[in-house]
């Protein structure tokens, strides 16, 4: 496919998913970041600071997963960074998506290292899940404005725990992704439910 093409394809798919995410309150004040695969090499990826629920195709730009910045004259995103990792390392991520809902960033400020997530059936959106009796430890980084020394961090868990569908960062947000972007939006919704749900459940428990 044409490199004009397939940029074009992606940004409307990520355009897609910012106003979706966005109309949640998932995205608030120009908050997140969103990617997708263009080939072997690139990314387009969001712009820093552009709003996500207000996107167009010049919100995006490529991004070698290497070297410099392909589109000399604007930004990439702060943690462009957290991004190219996660394609480098494992060549079937097709998408990346980074949001910063409320459920997410207050279950990340409770305190611990992992949150626990088991016995929800929505688990099963999740790549190779088949039950519900599935325990899922998503794993919980300290903030960090050092954003290549935070995705060294999460490089280090991704080699022990090379399944893991997504990690959060503390009293900041989730991080997930996919083969592609529809299934990178089908784990986020996932992750976002079973956020909810987990909040809900705790407050009712006292
Ligand atoms: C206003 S949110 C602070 C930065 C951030 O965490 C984020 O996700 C957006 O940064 P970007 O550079 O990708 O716009
Ligand atoms: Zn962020």
């Amino acid at each position: 496919m044409m490199d004009a093409r397939r940029f074009r394809e992606a940004a409307a798919a990520l355009v897609a998913v910012g106003r979706f995410c966005y109309e949640r309150g998932w995205l608030p004040a120009t908050s997140g970041n969103l990617s997708a695969r263009l080939d072997a090499r690139s990314i387009a990826i969001t712009v820093s600071g552009r709003h996500k629920g207000e996107l167009d195709e010049t919100g995006f730009m490529r991004l070698d997963l290497d070297g410099d910045a392909l589109s000399p004259d604007v930004r990439p995103s702060a943690e462009a960074e957290l991004h190219r990792m996660l394609y480098r390392r494992d060549p079937t991520i097709g998408a990346v998506l980074h949001t910063h809902s409320v459920a997410s960033t207050v279950l990340s400020r409770l305190g611990g290292t992992v949150l626990r997530l088991h016995d929800y059936e929505v688990l099963k959106a999740f790549p190779g899940v088949v039950t519900h009796h599935t325990v899922l430890e998503i794993p919980i980084f300290p903030n960090d404005q050092d954003i290549p020394r935070l995705a060294e961090q999460v490089a280090c868990m991704l080699e022990a725990c090379p399944a893991l569908p997504g990690y959060l960062i503390a009293g900041h947000g989730l991080y997930t992704w996919g083969d592609d972007v529809a299934s990178a939006r089908r784990a986020l919704e996932a992750f976002e439910f079973l956020f909810e749900c987990e909040i809900l459940t705790r407050r009712m428990s006292g």
